[in-house]
């Protein structure tokens, strides 16, 4: 199938100039597969990126957390995906649950963001997921299907997309999904994809999985048939980020 796997590291609203020297130099110094085995994308906050794009070794590539959602303008504190795009980022996180919680993002809006990053050529990774309640009432499929469906509307071509599970209740709350639970979600996606986008795009699609992974739970988690790498929040601050890099290999 040839989905290359996918180790993504939100550092969040995270970190000072001496902290973000200190994982890049970790992360420069690090033994890890090559780019034809793993493609390894780190995410600064704004103020850091071109920072980090100019210390990180030139296998690793950086991501925004996040973009305006059309062409930029007179949106204060916002950044525009042209601006990313000038300074040669080439990655963007966008839908992240925190923003979707805690700054109202709909999927509707979400949506428009990840049409808008792909027509401007950034690549998008897009994240998905579950509340607790959600799950505990059944609807986890209904839920992301939802939210994939949004984003299903808006875009043709799904070559620039990472999809990003990410249960809700398993960021940053040290309980992570099962290696089952998370191969559920995302079977049952790319089952969805296929049924509702085309056979071809639910096979080459990367779905990555994310909430409380860790350097232990990381190797399991990747033997997954259809865990195609992972979106890592707090262990992607420390030296533990590399051993989750290095889970890749049991893929090959
Ligand atoms: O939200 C996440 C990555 O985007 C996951 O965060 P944690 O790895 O800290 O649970």
């Amino acid at each position: 199938m040839g989905r290359k796997f996918f180790v993504g590291g939100n550092w969040k609203c995270n970190g000072t100039t001496e902290q973000v020297k200190k994982i890049v130099g970790t992360l420069n110094e690090a033994k890890v597969p090559g780019e034809d085995i793993v493609e390894v994308v780190v995410s600064p906050p704004f103020v850091f990126l071109s920072f980090v794009k100019a210390l990180l070794r030139s296998d690793f590539h950086v991501a925004a957390q996040n973009c305006w959602v059309h062409k930029g303008g007179a949106y204060t504190g916002e950044v525009s995906a042209e601006m990313l795009v000038n300074l040669d980022i080439p990655w963007v996180i966008l839908g992240h649950s925190e923003r979707r919680a805690l700054l109202k993002e709909s999927s509707e809006f979400v949506a428009d963001k990840v049409a808008y990053a792909l027509s401007q050529n950034l690549k998008v990774i897009a994240c998905i997921g579950e509340t607790l309640e959600q799950r505990e009432a059944g609807t986890t499929l209904a839920v992301v299907s939802e939210q994939t469906k949004a984003i299903a509307a808006k875009i043709s071509n799904w070559d620039n997309v990472v999809l990003a599970y990410e249960p809700v209740w398993a960021i940053g709350t040290g309980k992570v999904a099962t290696p089952a639970q998370a191969q559920e979600v995302h079977a049952d996606l790319r089952k969805w994809i296929h049924d509702n986008v085309s056979a071809e795009v639910a096979s080459t699609v990367r779905i990555i999985y994310g909430g409380s992974v860790n350097g232990a739970n990381s190797k399991e988690l990747a033997g997954q048939a259809d865990v195609d790498g992972f979106l890592v929040g707090g262990a992607s601050l420390k030296p533990e980020f590399i051993d989750i890099i290095n889970a890749a290999t049991v893929k090959n």
